[in-house]
């Protein structure tokens, strides 16, 4: 039995965020001890979230740590993704190398390590696919139940089977996200579930280890842009927030200019942002084929705009179609990304070509999710919507034939 329910919400109606008292730390000290914990094997401190405990939940004994080694996630940098965004200086960091394919395990495995300490066994979440895979697999590991609350439509199946397949309790229902979330904040605590969404202000905590990660890999100089796929909005959150923290710790002299990338069918946060409006209008059906981003009314919308505030920060939009012609780029490099990920590359393009970013100037993209967290985009894009893939139709086999076909492929492309 939890020893308490857990809220998410203030009395204020916002929701609740986590202070830390970082008086007394000493940049050149947590440099020193980041770097040693590098050499760590087999040990929570060898995860690319819990090495840097102490910016995020320093009162957690180690003895309810569940943890799959998350973070340690690659740094990229491709001649193709530099042509096609028009910069010179691009890097991706790839969240897609996390245990269970997305950025969310950061936060994940401070979510469930909380809820467990208090006596959780019972988790829950509602998503599009990402969260869900991410929590059933902590939950997994740390021997609890995960009950999870998926929409029947818009979202990607192999998440979906993904999460199934981690030992989820799997609820599908008609609506969206946005309505899951009401669902949960009305009854989690009286089902004793404990909810792992980003409402959850430990997610926040852990995922604010993306940036530190990023920082310390550059030797604490970050690039001037930062860009993020903006959903439910729990990224840019936490980037704001981890990016505050090295500034304040003195860790990092500069803060980075920070850009939210929506898709166009799901954009109440840009469409706020760009109309000058206080209050954020919630969009009942969003749609895009970036099914991460099928977000209509984003719970930390508040908090990603204290992110732009504090970075001086920007919103854009793009389109399915230039989200998937982006993600095509980002696979074909190599690195491989779902379609929300891409979203930050087509937005980067776009803001190059708008000269809002400056061709001289640097910037990092986030890249979410890995590319086979979307089978369906990939069989659209490259198959049912391509009529020139060579791909398309078998041929029959005959040693010559495939001989004869593959000499004018290999021809014509060298
Ligand atoms: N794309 C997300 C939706 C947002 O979820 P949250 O974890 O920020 O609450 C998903 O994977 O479900």
């Amino acid at each position: 039995m939890p020893s308490s329910e857990f809220f998410y919400h203030c009395t204020c109606g916002g929701l609740l965020d986590i202070v830390h008292d970082f008086r007394g730390y000493d940049a050149e000290y947590l440099k020193r001890l980041f770097k040693e914990r590098l050499s760590e094997r087999m040990t929570p401190y060898a995860s690319g979230v819990w090495r840097y405990k102490e910016l995020i939940f320093p009162e957690l004994s180690d003895e309810h740590i569940v943890t799959k080694y998350e973070g340690n996630t690659g740094l990229y940098a491709s001649e193709l993704i530099e042509k096609y965004t028009g910069l010179k200086r691009v890097s991706v960091k790839a969240q897609s190398e996390n245990p269970s394919g997305s950025f969310k395990d950061n936060g994940m495995t401070v979510a469930v390590s909380h809820g467990k300490s208090l006596g959780y066994e019972n988790f829950t979440c509602t998503s599009t696919g990402n969260t869900s895979s991410s929590l059933a697999m902590y939950a997994s590991i740390a021997n609890a139940n995960s009950y999870v609350f998926v929409p029947d439509k818009d979202i990607s199946m192999n998440k979906v089977l993904q999460t199934l397949a981690y030992g989820a309790n799997v609820f599908s229902f008609s609506g969206t996200y946005d309505d899951g979330i009401q669902f949960l904040e009305k009854h989690s605590n009286e089902l004793g579930l404990y909810v792992c969404n980003s409402i959850n202000p430990f997610r926040i905590e852990g995922q604010k280890s993306i940036i530190y990660e990023i920082a310390q890999y550059l030797d604490w100089e970050l690039p001037e842009w930062i860009i993020v796929p903006g959903g439910a909005l729990s990224n840019a959150t936490a980037l704001g927030k981890g990016l505050y923290d090295l500034y304040s710790l003195g860790l990092i002299n500069k803060i980075p200019r920070v850009a939210i990338v929506q898709a166009k069918g799901a954009s109440p946060f840009h469409k706020m942002v760009n109309e000058e409006k206080k209050e954020l209008t919630p969009e009942p059906f969003p749609k895009t084929r970036a099914s991460a981003l099928n977000i209509g009314n984003p719970p930390s919308w508040k908090k990603a705009l204290q992110t732009l505030k504090q970075t001086d920060g920007i919103t854009i939009s793009v389109t399915d179609e230039e989200i998937l012609d982006a993600k095509a780029i980002v696979d074909k490099s190599g690195i491989g990304c779902e379609p929300a990920s891409a979203a930050t590359i087509a937005g980067l393009r776009h803001l190059v070509s708008k000269q809002i970013i400056d061709k001289e100037e640097s910037a990092l993209c986030i890249l979410t999710g890995n590319l086979l967290k979307d089978t369906d985009n990939l069989r659209y894009y490259h198959l049912e919507n391509n009529p020139c893939t060579s791909f398309k139709n078998t041929i029959q086999y005959s040693n010559l034939t495939l001989y004869n076909i593959s000499k004018k492929i290999i021809g014509k492309n060298t």
